[in-house]
């Protein structure tokens, strides 16, 4: 068995070393030759799969260890009878942890807040159920869902009312509802004033041409990029106006990262009817210290300071920002720079691996630790 695996595909020799011989390459340009002998692709959002790679090549079973599938010719892969799977949910986690820790960031306490959010799948879903479970005031737009599946769906202007707004529909260019573009100048000039937008899903579903002018408009909207149109080559102008930005890792939690590897490598197990040896509970190592301790305050203080002080996003916004003045000056190639920064994130753990010191029992913050993953230590753990 020959298996052609993206580089950045964490514990691949750990999951895949006993199911047959691995060659390890970066992802974003892979070619058909490179690709003509083996049997299984192994890949990442950065591998287009398509005629122009596969054609004429043995590969019968392709994986992506991600949630996104829009990099596939899903069409194609049908026609040719090639099985392909995608890792549903693997890091909804982490982009959940992301959206809290951006408006933290920006000291935007969502518990005071109506929030839109726009597709409500693994992603957005959790991210409802979580502020739904604080209490917060949510409207969701989603036309693939019904008011069965959820009781806050709501039309896209009003959604768009909303004064924080999250993004999170994969990106789709037919059927019902093409989701390219879906907000665009006209969508964008409805927000309210102060309203907070995030795209974590992916970066065509805002125009971001439209998103630069109307921020050159508007200076009270706060917006948070993770994903952008072109990437890896991203907007310098609009990566100078948004407030907060990184270079798609809304998903790249450590936890996140193994759970896609391990749902690819149970679904080639499945394929090739190999024995599905390898545990996911083995092989994900422990938080070490993964005790943190509330610091004295507001519970939004306390909150912010927390979150915090598990995931630094200030650090990512930091990165990217440099990335972008080294390019100015014509230091870096802004592609490599955007890879790099990806391949070389650093390891970030979920909140469920944390225990809370000095939580409270009940209470706001209680519901809000609790809904977030926060587990309660108690003073003699
Ligand atoms: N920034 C990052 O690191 C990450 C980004 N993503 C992106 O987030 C997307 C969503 O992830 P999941 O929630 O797990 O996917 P999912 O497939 O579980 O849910 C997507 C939801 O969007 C809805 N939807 C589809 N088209 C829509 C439209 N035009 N308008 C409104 N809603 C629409 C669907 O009905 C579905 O409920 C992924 O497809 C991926 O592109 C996912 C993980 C990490
Ligand atoms: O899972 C998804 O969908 C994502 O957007 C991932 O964060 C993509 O990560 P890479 O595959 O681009 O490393």
């Amino acid at each position: 068995m020959k298996i052609l695996a993206d580089e950045n595909i964490p514990l691949l020799e750990a999951f895949f070393g006993d199911c047959g011989t691995i060659t390890r390459l970066p992802g974003r340009n892979l070619t058909r030759e490179q690709v003509r002998e083996a049997d299984a692709l192994l890949i990442r959002s950065v591998t287009r799969v398509d005629d122009a790679l596969l054609n004429e090549t043995a590969v019968q079973f392709v994986g992506t260890c991600t949630i996104g599938m829009d990099h596939l010719d899903q069409r194609y892969l049908e026609q040719r009878g090639i099985t392909y799977t995608n890792a549903p949910g693997c890091n909804a986690n982490s982009v959940v942890e992301y959206v809290y820790a951006a408006l933290c960031h920006l000291d935007v306490d969502w518990r005071k807040r109506r929030v839109g959010i726009i597709g409500c799948g693994n992603v957005g879903g959790a991210l409802y159920r979580a502020l739904s479970a604080q209490g917060v005031q949510c409207l969701c737009y989603d036309p693939l869902l019904s008011e069965a599946d959820n009781p806050d769906l709501a039309e896209l202007e009003d959604v768009l009312q909303c004064d924080i707004v999250s993004l999170h529909t994969p990106l789709t260019t037919t059927g019902p509802h093409p989701s390219r573009h879906l907000l665009a100048k006209e969508q964008l000039r409805q927000l309210p004033p102060g309203a907070v937008l995030l795209n974590c899903g992916r970066g065509a579903v805002v125009d971001n041409e439209a998103l630069l002018q109307v921020l050159r408009e508007r200076d009270d909207l706060q917006v948070v990029l993770d994903v952008w149109e072109g990437e890896p080559v991203i907007s310098l102008p609009l990566l100078e106006r948004v407030s907060l930005a990184s270079p798609h890792i809304a998903g790249y939690s450590f936890d996140g990262k193994l759970k896609g590897t391990a749902m690819i490598y149970h679904a080639f197990c499945r394929h090739f009817g190999l024995p599905e040896s390898a545990s996911l509970v083995e092989l994900t190592p422990p938080v070490v210290d993964n005790q943190l301790r509330l610091v004295e305050g507001s519970d939004w203080q306390r909150l912010r300071a927390l979150i915090g002080e598990v995931y630094d996003i200030e650090d990512d916004d930091r990165q990217l920002r440099k990335l972008g003045k080294q390019v100015r000056h014509h230091r870096v190639d802004l592609a490599k720079g955007f890879d790099s920064l990806r391949k070389h994130y650093p390891v970030r753990r979920e909140f469920g691996n944390y225990r809370v010191l000095g939580a409270p029992k009940k209470g706001p913050l209680a519901d809000t630790l609790a809904a977030l993953g926060f587990k309660r230590a108690n003073s003699i753990d």
